[in-house]
């Protein structure tokens, strides 16, 4: 193929040149021709022309004698007239009479110049015939007279007039034979020029043609140079190419395998001499049927190409992914010579597109259905629901105190309970059901093909629920350490009547929050009345924004004893004058706040109210002594304005700053701890005090307890209440007195509303008290009432 395109320009060349050559010899042909008529014409004139001067001279020099030669017998017989008896003359006259007639033919033949006198001369030789025949009767009959007027009237006059004729004709001819030389000599000259005039256009031809024939070859030369080049490094960068990363396989027409790289026996494991000569379907895994070849030629065929994902089986027989394409190379005619195949093992991008998928779909923790694929399959489960009337249920889980696992014992832990507690949920349920992870400690299940009948439906799910509730219930191990947690679970089902994915998410939740303040570990059916409390805390959240700006708040104040009943301070409570709802308590709204962000303006308004209170009791001996404890929330603590907020406070009312005790919970420490007891020790340095509420309750350990710059631990209510019942409460408020005073820190207990449980705590060690035993929270005038009571039976 090579070699064919190769001489290509040659032939062209050569096809051009001859072509060119075939014209040009055939327009010179045609020419010389014509040229050579012309001078066939032109020879066959000039003899015409030649002959003139010779037979038309000579006939008319004839002619000339023939006529003398007549008169000199004409006159002759007059003298003697005895002649004419002779044969002799008789026969002269007529020989005279033929030569003249025959050279007047000759003439009129050839003559080229006046015919008149020709014509003329014709004439005067019939009469002068004519006119001799009488004179010579008359002169045989010896009329003398007669005949000498006839030979002088007439015969004498014919005579002259016939020769001066013959004299134009003789001269006329002389003359042309001079014209005839000059003529031929201008002819051959011209004809020479002709021919000079050819030979240079022929030796021009030869030249330019020769100059273009050498250009177009060493054009071709040149560019067979190129091509050659072109073609060698084609051929070392197809060498490269097909030396390339990715496989690559060489059939011919027939679809044998000619040729195949190194990446081609990297990807199949194939080395080249096993499949060279081979069908291609040596690598065919099985995969594919019939059709799908079928469906592939018939493109190749078509479009020349075909390009796709195949599964091929290796020499192992391991069978893998491959993205294969195959394009058919024509030859010059336009016929498939080759196929040529490129063949990249996919199993890596398979893998990640699985990933990628995963990621799209699942929960990377749990490897649970994410939010995403439960919406897709909550969608599909409605759908069969209303087709087949089986009623179908959304549960919606959240772990019960997961922030706490995550707050003290870390993220991984969490991890791990998330792990765990998705391999049990699955197996609390059917296969074709779904658990997905809804985000945080939150699981969404789909339950499908229950009872075609509500209620039975309903003991179903209840029946699994309970199943889930113990499984989950059941102890864990986290990286060796035990630990047990439990959930509740928000429940709603769904049945014909269309209810929209999203809707029945919100039902599920509502249900789950009732579980939640049913007390946890726990299941609660989603009712409408539920619903409506929902969206009356929804109208709360609304208020409580607007609630600071409309002086809706009040602080409540409740006392702090000392073991001699001696006031030493009061915690500041929050309680909110609701213009429809009457007093609304903190435990109703502060989570709210939390949640909605409004609680850090609300804390604001409580730090300055706290402060302006200090300033005002100092100017009472009563009151000047007092602490005030005030609830600082996590969000509240976490802004990063915070120590500068209470330092203006504590500045712009001038109060004793160790008066001001900031109650913070265990959760806010632990929640960037680095952090909070940077901001500790500041407002520490300021001289604001810090006790620890709801003491016992999270996952206090020495280790951390000691970094804090702590005043005080508050014992929380829920060890007081049962202090005197249970010894194991009591072993805990033990432990708690023990591990303050250990710490050098003070301790005061909440809740306290017996005589009992005063009694056994002071024999603990606890010495201050706050509890309804002392007081209850109550107005600023009450509460200041109190304190003067005992102040003043105190003086
Ligand atoms: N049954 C019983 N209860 C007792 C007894 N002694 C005190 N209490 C109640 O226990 C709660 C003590 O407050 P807390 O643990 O800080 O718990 C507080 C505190 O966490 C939060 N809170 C209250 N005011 C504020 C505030 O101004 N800011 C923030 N962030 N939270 C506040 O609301 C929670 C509830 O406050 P309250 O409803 O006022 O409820 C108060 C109080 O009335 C008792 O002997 N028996």
């Amino acid at each position: 193929m090579l070699k064919r395109q190769f001489f290509k320009p040659y032939a062209g060349v050569l096809l051009t040149t001859l072509s060119g050559y075939s014209v040009i010899l055939v327009g010179l042909l045609v020419f010389a021709l014509q040229l050579s008529q012309e001078i066939d014409d032109f020879t066959a004139q000039t003899n015409k022309l030649y002959q003139h001067p010779f037979q038309v001279n000579a006939a008319a020099r004839i002619s000339r004698q023939a006529v003398s030669t007549l008169r000199a017998e004409l006159l002759y017989a007059v003298i003697d007239q005895s002649i004419i008896e002779h044969n002799k003359i008789n026969q002269e006259r007529h020989k005279q009479q033929v030569a003249l007639n025959d050279s007047l033919t000759t003439i009129e033949a050839n003559f080229l110049g006046d015919m008149s006198q020709v014509y003329e001369a014709r004439s005067l030789v019939n009469n002068l015939h004519q006119i001799h025949s009488q004179i010579f009767s008359l002169l045989a009959n010896q009329d003398i007279t007669a005949a000498e007027d006839l030979i002088k009237s007439k015969a004498t006059p014919m005579h002259e007039s016939l020769l001066k004729r013959m004299d134009y004709i003789v001269d006329y001819s002389s003359n042309k034979a001079a014209d005839l030389v000059a003529q031929a000599k201008e002819r051959r000259n011209e004809s020479k020029l002709q021919l000079w005039l050819l030979l240079i256009v022929f030796a021009l031809f030869t030249l330019f043609s020769g100059t273009v024939t050498a250009t177009i070859v060493l054009r071709s030369l040149y560019r067979r140079d190129i091509i050659l080049r072109e073609t060698n490094e084609n051929l070392r960068v197809a060498a490269t190419a097909f030396e390339a990363q990715e496989g690559m396989m060489i059939t011919n027409a027939e679809n044998k395998i000619l040729r195949v790289n190194s990446a081609f026996t990297k990807v199949t494991e194939y080395q080249a001499a096993d499949v060279i000569g081979q069908d291609p379907n040596v690598l065919s895994s099985g995969k594919h049927d019939l059709l799908f070849y079928e469906q592939m030629w018939r493109e190749i065929n078509h479009d020349g190409y075909w390009e796709g994902e195949i599964w091929n089986q290796r020499k192992t027989g391991e069978i893998y992914p491959q993205k294969l394409t195959i394009t058919a190379v024509k030859d010059g005619e336009g016929e498939v010579c080759n196929y040529v195949s490129t063949l990249n093992d996919i199993t890596r991008n398979k893998e990640a597109e699985k990933k990628i998928a995963d990621l799209a779909y699942f929960d990377p923790l749990t490897r649970l259905p994410n939010r995403r694929l439960l919406l897709d399959r909550l969608h599909h489960a409605l759908a069969t629901s209303s087709r087949n009337g089986h009623e179908g249920a959304l549960l919606f889980l959240d772990l019960d105190h997961f922030k706490t696992l995550n707050d003290t014992l870390g993220h991984d832990m969490g991890d791990l309970l998330l792990q765990q507690v998705a391999i049990r949920l699955q197996k609390c349920i059917r296969e074709s059901d779904t658990v997905a992870r809804f985000g945080g400690d939150e699981f969404v299940i789909i339950i499908e093909g229950l009872s075609v009948h509500g209620f039975l439906a309903a003991a179903q799910v209840e029946d699994i629920s309970n199943k889930i509730l113990n499984s989950v219930n059941a102890p864990y191990d986290l990286a060796g350490q035990a630990y047990k947690t439990s959930t509740s679970i928000g429940i709603t089902l769904f049945n014909r009547q269309k209810t929209a994915a999203e809707e029945l998410l919100k039902q599920a939740d509502i249900a789950l929050y009732q579980a939640k303040e049913d007390g946890r570990n726990s299941m609660k059916f989603f009712d409408p009345q539920m619903q409506a409390n929902i969206s009356a805390r929804a109208v709360l959240e609304e208020e409580l924004h607007l609630a600071v700006e409309r002086q809706q708040f009040e602080l409540y104040y409740q006392v702090q004893m000392s073991q001699d009943n001696i006031p030493l301070g009061a915690e500041a409570l929050i309680r909110w004058n609701h213009p429809q709802r009457g007093l609304v308590s903190p435990l109703e709204f502060i989570p709210l706040a939390e949640q909605n962000g409004s609680i850090v303006e609300i804390g604001q308004w409580v730090l300055k109210t706290a402060c302006r209170q200090l300033q005002a009791w100092q100017q009472h001996a009563a009151t000047k002594e007092l602490t005030l404890s005030i609830n600082v929330s996590a969000k509240q603590f976490h802004q990063d304005s915070f120590v500068r907020k209470v330092r203006a406070a504590v500045n712009r009312f001038a109060i004793n700053p160790r008066l001001l005790k900031l109650e913070l919970t265990e959760s806010l420490l632990l929640d960037n701890i680095e952090n909070t007891i940077a901001k500790m020790r500041e407002l520490s340095m300021l001289g604001i005090q810090f006790s620890l509420d709801d003491f016992g309750t999270g996952y206090s350990s020495l280790q951390y307890l000691k970094q804090l710059p702590l005043y005080q631990l508050k014992i929380d209510k829920s060890f007081v209440d049962d202090l005197v019942t249970d010894d194991s409460d009591q072993e805990i408020v033990r432990t708690i007195i023990a591990m303050a005073h250990s710490l050098g820190l003070s301790v005061i207990a909440e809740g306290v509303e017996t005589e009992q449980q005063q009694l056994r705590l002071y024999n603990e060690g606890c010495t201050y008290y706050q509890g309804y035993l002392f007081g209850r929270p109550e107005t600023l005038e009450a509460y200041e009432l109190r304190v003067k009571k005992i102040h003043k039976a105190e003086c």
